[in-house]
């Protein structure tokens, strides 16, 4: 893409760190090529339904453990019940530089062990929400690859905002802990007409890596 403005790295709010090109166009392709992988896997990537029984317009695949609206599970009991994908060694690596860049501190010990991967396509969204399944305090990573969108992020106490609007490009790191880990957040839109490299994605599509520590046993 042509970026004659760098974008800048931003603290939008404390713990919660949005730094603009994070991944090289290699580690993105590679990352998509992971990502496609997992989601071709036993059963797949699925839509989830939520407990009132609409569907969620996002497809998802988890490592480590599979969550389905709302708690983990190691196997996926709303697919066909084949145990979780293992979270693998290199994805925790890369998590644990993903904290260590946005939080600027080295030797961060950050051991997440579930992976959320998203893909969005067409009028895909994802509503305001917590990520709060989770036992353990630890920051959530999450990577954008392919098509833009607006991340909407807000605090952890109140729902309707106010909020932070920030465009999101492939390659983007968002961290978000400490006192906003329980913020509510979501993507309101894609924005598909934006510049994309070719990284592998389908046209119009946004996969976003969604790294966590889950805490549980
Ligand atoms: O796609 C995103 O940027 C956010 C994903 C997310 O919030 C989640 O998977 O819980
Ligand atoms: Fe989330």
């Amino acid at each position: 893409m042509l970026e004659l403005i760098p974008r800048e790295r931003r603290t939008l709010a404390p713990g919660v760190v949005h730094v603009p090109d994070w991944l090289s166009l290699d580690a993105q392709r590679d990352l998509v090529a992971a990502a496609q992988g997992w989601a071709r896997e036993g059963p797949g990537a699925r839509r989830a339904t939520l407990p009132g029984g609409a569907r969620m317009s996002v497809e998802t695949v988890c490592l480590g453990w599979h969550w389905i609206p709302y708690r983990y599970s190691r196997t996926r009991d709303d697919q066909d019940g084949s145990p979780v994908q293992p979270f693998p060694g290199w994805l925790a690596a890369l998590g644990a530089a993903a904290v260590a860049d946005a939080y600027d501190e080295s030797g961060v010990d950050y051991r997440p062990d579930v992976a959320l991967i998203n893909s969005y396509r067409g009028d895909a969204r994802l509503g305001l929400h917590q990520d709060r399944e989770e036992l353990a305090p630890d920051p959530v990573v999450s990577l954008s690859l392919g098509a833009a969108c607006v991340f909407r992020i807000g605090s952890p106490e109140h729902r309707r905002g106010p909020f932070h609007d920030v465009e999101l490009h492939s390659g983007d790191l968002v961290v978000f802990g400490g006192e906003h880990r329980l913020a509510y957040h979501g993507v309101p839109k894609l924005l598909p007409d934006r510049d994309v490299s070719d990284i592998g994605t389908a046209p119009g599509e946004r996969i976003n890596v969604t790294l966590r520590v889950s805490g549980l046993p």
